[in-house]
């Protein structure tokens, strides 16, 4: 790693990388509050659809007046991804359909596109990267969110030549969650409605960490990036502590929880009667990696990591993300060394949408986190087969017909127009597996 070094060098010789961000809620916020401290990295223009919201938020984080005044601040993201001088154009609009239509204005306008938006990434993420390869930019996922932290870390199991019997991340999780709406999810995180809107937190978009829908959708990112496979019932999220992880998180012929070998799963921070796990991995990702032979399981033991009982599998752990924190090392690589932190490689998770309650012919959909779907991760193919509607387009879609609580909704049951995203999911479909 010497991407600090690197941008330095381009600090000292007059040429900054110039970032422009797409959405300064909270992700961007976290992103823009370490700007002022990286030497070498500039961010030139900021859009949202409130550029004063943009501007307050820059205060908050700590940017000073002449940095604030020598920004640009529009309320269009195409707009941003056409601007003269702009690098690398990060997508942090949590927007699906807003999020396909911004990267792909940067892919033409031949800039490099960090994709925070991972609900656009898991539905349209493999057509946009053969659109970047095609035009010799890079696509990347965002350092900081579990996707790329998961993905560095296969990427690092395999390149020391361990085999990778599982990978994910922790979060809070029980069977209930699912039914969760936006009204009811601060109590969950202990905080009162107040101190989340104090603090930039939407409440949707947490309660859509909380209701299964983020974490599906960040399984389907690391499986559609690592190539890891995805469970044929969605996630399981069994309660696992990190001493636990070799052990749960290894395939059932050899003991384990996991249908076979190489699988994405995500793992509980509670057990399923509510009680805190062991040493939890809430805010961690993790991977599992199985010994390629005798000499190095031996190993495993003689340097002290801890195994399941065969001494085959042993885990290695990160116990926090760092959100929009981090987000600059995915910018950089991508100026600096032509690199995404992972990117959509094939199709081979997808996010079906499932109904919270019964819902009513003639109700709108609304979308992630919201009233009336959840997101259950399922295997891009046999999703496809059973016409599922991904939840990165149950937004603003209305109901043909009835659904009862806990079916998944199909495209069938939708009024859904043939827009950009739901061409660019159908040609991403075309590389399922
Ligand atoms: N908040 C987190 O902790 C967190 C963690 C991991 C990943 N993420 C990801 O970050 C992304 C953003 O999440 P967030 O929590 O910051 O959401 P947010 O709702 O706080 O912020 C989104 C911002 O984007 C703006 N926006 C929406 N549509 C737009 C459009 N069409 N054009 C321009 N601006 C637009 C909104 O005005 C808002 O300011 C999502 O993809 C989410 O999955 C968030
Ligand atoms: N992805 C997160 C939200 C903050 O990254 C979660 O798992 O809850």
């Amino acid at each position: 790693m010497n991407l600090a070094r690197l941008c330095a060098e381009r600090a000292a010789a007059g040429r900054p990388i110039r970032a422009g961000l797409i959405g300064a809620g909270k992700f961007g916020s976290m992103f823009l509050s370490q700007v002022p401290g990286i030497e070498g990295l500039e961010v030139q223009a900021i859009a949202d659809l409130s550029p004063d919201r943009a501007r307050q938020a820059c205060a908050q984080v700590g940017w000073d007046e002449a940095r604030i005044a020598a920004t640009r601040f529009t309320d269009s993201g195409v707009e941003l991804a056409g601007m003269d001088g702009i690098e690398v154009v990060i997508e942090a609009t949590g927007n699906p359909r807003a999020g396909i239509a911004h990267a792909g204005a940067a892919i033409a306008a031949g800039r490099h596109v960090v994709m925070v938006n991972v609900e656009a990434d898991v539905l349209a993420g493999a057509a946009l990267a053969e659109r970047a390869r095609s035009a010799g930019v890079v696509y990347s996922m965002a350092y900081g969110d579990q996707p790329a932290l998961v993905s560095e870390m296969v990427d690092w199991g395999r390149a020391a030549g361990f085999r990778i019997a599982a990978a994910g991340k922790g979060t809070k999780y029980l069977p209930a969650y699912h039914t969760v709406t936006p009204d009811a999810v601060w109590s969950h995180y202990g905080l009162t409605p107040e101190e989340a809107e104090a603090a930039g937190m939407n409440p949707q978009m947490f309660n859509s960490f909380l209701d299964g829908t983020k974490s599906a959708i960040e399984g389907a990112a690391i499986a559609n990036a690592t190539g890891l496979s995805v469970p044929q019932e969605g996630l399981a999220f069994p309660p696992c502590g990190v001493d636990d992880l070799a052990h749960v998180l290894r395939p059932r012929d050899v003991g384990g929880q996991l249908e076979g070998p190489g699988m994405v799963e995500v793992v509980s921070s509670l057990e399923r009667d509510g009680r805190p796990v062991f040493r939890d991995l809430r805010w961690g990702v993790y991977v599992v990696l199985e010994a390629p032979n005798d000499y190095a399981a031996a190993c495993f033991g003689q340097y002290g990591l801890p195994t399941d009982e065969t001494g085959r599998y042993a885990a290695m752990y990160k116990p926090f993300h760092m959100i929009g924190l981090e987000l600059s090392i995915s910018v950089l690589s991508a100026a600096l060394r032509g690199e995404p932190t992972g990117s959509t490689r094939s199709f081979s998770g997808t996010v079906a949408s499932v109904a919270k309650r019964d819902l009513r012919a003639g109700e709108m959909l609304d979308g992630e986190g919201g009233y009336t779907v959840y997101g259950r991760l399922a295997p891009a193919a046999a999703g496809a087969a059973r016409d599922v509607l991904p939840i990165g387009l149950a937004h603003k879609v209305k109901l043909l017909r009835d659904v009862a609580a806990g079916r998944e909704v199909t495209f069938a049951d939708v009024e859904i127009a043939e827009d950009e995203a739901v061409q660019l999911y159908r040609t991403s479909l075309a590389t399922a597996r």
